[in-house]
């Protein structure tokens, strides 16, 4: 494999790097008043200004002709041919076929898949319709008014987040509730809230062997039954999502009840597979298909224009010049909206597991950094708690600040305020305030002489810190899969450059391994486990606090 340090790219970034890495932003405007015009794209209702980045023409030059020396056009076109890209696996990455709107064939192993992707849609929204329009009724014949999806990871963020995020267009009688952690406090606390006779659990799983979630489907399956009291009443309340009929069988949940997605799905590029279900359940079904149709447009632009001025490219190509040329081992996700304050997390997941790799694709260590430490929060809130170290600590950590242009929250005076602190930490992040603009600004205030000074170095903002700003004309459903699908797209993109697998997620294992282990211990199964003096002492904590020393 060629190694991606061999690369006459890479080696071109790095001379370029040494002698453009001090340049700051403020000249780059200051020299090229078409900066932000030049430095922006949009896709339908999209719009990515990436003007503020340490970077110009030769940057993206080089950053472009690095994506065209690791063969990026072909592994696009490969991933949406249904070429076995998870090589660990042996599975196609398929994602794209679940919003291809076209409904061109996509095979995999010589199947068209399209056939069995548009049927399963097509039972969801049956589904839906009957459990939305109250045809679907519980066993006492009432309609159903609450839905607990239970699943962890991929199998539970991104319905989650879009649920979240679409909460306005959410249907009014049903409640959604979202149980992932095995901790049983978030179950029972569900279950507070909601009655038998009127909630649908929907146990989601790929596996259909989570531990967390097989736990929690478990529990609630009891607490229905000791209500309902009537093995056959679970048919109208339980469902599965599941690639593993057999597994979803043995659990008790009758197949007529599952719907079914394929190992070429994976868990965390899932929602909009069968995993969608809450989402469809919740928002219906035109607007599901809506959120297909914003990720098809994401996915034709990500297809067909040239890597210049392909958005999902250029996000990716501006975080690999930071993470491995600058050493900004970390990147935020700011959103300027309360409604998607799950998307940090959902990105998190989707970032972490896909690109968190030490090996690439021949098993060979890598001698570079990959994915970066991915962390948010409502950028509002980000900023009185946490964006004082991006703006003055010792990290640099490029942030992508993403908000709506119209107002959804309906109250005057809120949506102004919220546009106006992005568009002022996008700018105080670029330009900063230099020693001099302090003194003016101290001078004002009235202070003089030593006093003056003291207080310089601390006013000071150096800026040239690197954002990104998102902007969706509003949060509806074809923006959100639009962005979701952005966001898909770059991950996949840093994948390709660093050559690993961007598909598997061996690194989750072991520690569901050891855990197998010492729940056996925890429980008295299993005595004495051989584990270092630290594992041995806690469990030793445990088992005396519970009485089972
Ligand atoms: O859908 P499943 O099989 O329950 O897995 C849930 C999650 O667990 C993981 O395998 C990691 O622990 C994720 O990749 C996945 O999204």
């Amino acid at each position: 494999m060629s190694q991606l340090t061999d690369l006459p790219a890479w080696k071109a970034l790095w001379d370029h790097f040494e002698a453009a890495k001090d340049v700051h932003m403020r000249d780059l405007f200051a020299n090229d008043p078409e900066r932000a015009e030049r430095y922006s794209l949009e896709v339908d209702g999209l719009f990515l200004d990436y003007s503020k980045n340490r970077l110009a023409d030769d940057t993206l030059a080089l950053l472009m002709e690095l994506a065209h020396q690791v063969g990026l056009p072909a592994k696009i076109k490969a991933m949406f041919k249904g070429e076995k890209l998870n090589t660990t696996e042996q599975r196609a990455v398929l994602h794209v076929a679940l919003r291809n709107r076209t409904n061109a064939p996509i095979k995999v192993d010589g199947e068209d898949v399209m056939p069995k992707v548009n049927a399963v849609l097509e039972r969801m929204g049956r589904f839906a319709h009957a459990v939305r329009s109250g045809e679907w009724l519980g066993y006492t014949n009432q309609p159903i008014t609450d839905i607990v999806s239970i699943g962890i990871g991929g199998s539970d963020l991104g319905p989650l987040m879009v649920c979240s995020a679409l909460k306005p267009y959410g249907h009014p009688r049903l409640n959604m509730h979202f149980v992932s952690n095995v901790d049983g406090a978030q179950l029972k606390e569900t279950l507070k809230k909601v009655h038998a006779e009127t909630t649908l659990f929907v146990v989601e799983s790929k596996t259909f062997t989570t531990q967390e979630t097989l736990t929690n489907a478990i529990t609630a399956r009891e607490w229905f039954l000791s209500r309902a009291r009537d093995e056959k009443a679970v048919a109208k309340h339980f469902v599965a999502v599941s690639t593993n009929k057999k597994a979803v069988g043995d659990f008790g949940i009758d197949p007529a009840n599952m719907f079914e997605f394929w190992d070429w799905v994976g868990g965390r590029y899932s929602l909009w597979s069968a995993i969608g279900l809450p989402i469809m359940l919740y928002l219906g079904e035109e607007n599901f298909s809506e959120l297909l149709n914003g990720a098809h447009i994401m996915d034709q632009h990500f297809r067909n224009a040239p890597l210049e001025a392909n958005m999902p490219v250029l996000l990716a190509m501006i975080g690999v010049w930071y993470i491995n040329f600058y050493g900004g081992g970390s990147h935020v996700i700011a959103p300027y909206d309360q409604y998607l304050h799950r998307l940090p997390a959902f990105i998190q997941q989707l970032d972490m597991e896909s690109n968190g790799k030490q090996v690439m694709l021949d098993g060979s260590p890598v001698d570079f950094e990959t994915a970066p430490i991915i962390w948010g929060e409502t950028g509002i809130n980000g900023q009185h708690a946490f964006f004082q170290l991006l703006h003055q600590g010792t990290h640099i950590s490029p942030i992508d600040l993403i908000a709506s242009l119209e107002n959804r929250s309906s109250l005057p005076g809120h949506h102004e305020i919220l546009l106006a602190n992005v568009f002022a930490q996008a700018e105080a992040f670029m330009r900063g305030k230099t020693a001099d603009e302090v003194r003016v600004e101290l001078a004002e205030q009235g202070l003089t002489g030593e006093a003056l000074e003291r207080l310089v170095p601390h006013k000071v903002f150096g800026g040239n810190r690197p954002t990104n700003t998102l902007l969706m004309t509003r949060l509806d459903p074809r923006n959100l899969g639009a962005l979701i699908a952005l966001y898909e797209h770059k991950i996949f993109v840093q994948g390709v450059i660093w050559h690993i697998n961007s598909f598997d997620q061996w690194g989750v294992e072991l520690g569901k391994q050891l855990a197998k282990t010492i729940h056996a211990e925890l429980t008295g199964k299993l005595v004495d486990a051989p584990h270092d003096s630290s594992t041995s002492r806690l469990i030793q904590l445990y088992r005396q606090a519970n009485g089972r020393a």
